[in-house]
């Protein structure tokens, strides 16, 4: 059976003080919780990893470098990610595609760099509005998938994150139906190229507006194997519903 997992990225939000709101998630989970990851910025990963830990909530990056160390100023390696006691880093988030110019073959070589460092990379990948308005959605996945992810992605070291760009943040989401259409593409397309096991247990993502009063909807895709949450996994109070909706589903 695929990991459920419920991943939080709180983007640039967030001083030690929010914290608080790992504690407090902790609090309201249900009995038997599905994997919760939470992606605070990266000056908070170390004092969250620690806080975690007793809570058995695994935290993970933002993202990381392509490569291994260097001069890059400001940057964040995959090792360096690892040694804050994180264990998951988001790569490819269509944010960082956008704003820092990210290409698929970059993504690819984060996502191998995290790997190496023993990190699950949550590999995004995401179609604009235009792209959906023209009815390229498929052919988009299909290029980011065949160019973000590297060989070799397993059930362990790989989780998908599909977020439509135009779904994130600004409370819509797709149908149910373009969900599932999308999800199910994504999951042949996985064990086309990396055989049926590791391709059917790659656990797959929804991610885009996803809220307390969506999430169980949003779980009925048999595809569906948790969601990547922007704004509501801020607030403890927001994010354990959609917790509690993926351990139900
Ligand atoms: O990484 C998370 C996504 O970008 C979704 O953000 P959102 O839940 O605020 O729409």
């Amino acid at each position: 059976m695929r990991a459920k997992i419920a991943a939080g990225n709180w983007k640039m939000n967030g001083t030690a003080a929010a914290l608080s709101e790992l504690d407090a998630l902790a609090a309201l989970l249900p009995a038997t919780p599905p994997t919760v990851v939470l992606c605070p910025p990266a000056p908070l990963l170390y004092r969250a990893s620690e806080a975690a830990r007793a809570h058995g909530i695994a935290i993970g990056a933002q993202d990381c470098h392509m490569d291994a160390s260097g001069p890059f100023t400001g940057d964040i390696s995959a090792t360096m990610v690892a040694d804050t006691g994180a264990s998951h880093v988001i790569v490819g988030h269509s944010e960082r595609r956008d704003a820092h110019e990210e290409t698929n073959s970059d993504v690819r070589a984060k996502a191998r760099q995290a790997w190496a460092a023993g990190l699950t990379a949550i590999i995004c990948i995401g179609e604009s509005g235009d792209d959906r308005a023209a009815n390229n959605t498929l052919d988009i996945i299909a290029g980011q998938l065949a160019g973000s992810l590297p060989d070799g992605a397993t059930a362990t070291n790989t989780v998908i994150a599909y977020e439509p760009i135009w779904a994130i943040g600004t409370g819509k989401v797709p149908t149910l139906a373009e969900i599932i259409d999308v999800h199910d593409f994504i999951r042949t397309r996985l064990c086309a190229r990396c055989g049926a096991t590791e391709g059917d247990g790659i656990p797959l993502l929804y991610g885009g507006s996803v809220k307390p009063d969506n999430a169980r909807t949003i779980f009925k895709a048999a595809n569906v194997d948790g969601a990547l949450v922007g704004g509501a996994s801020l607030k403890a109070s927001d994010f354990a519903p959609i917790i509690t909706a993926l351990s139900q589903s």
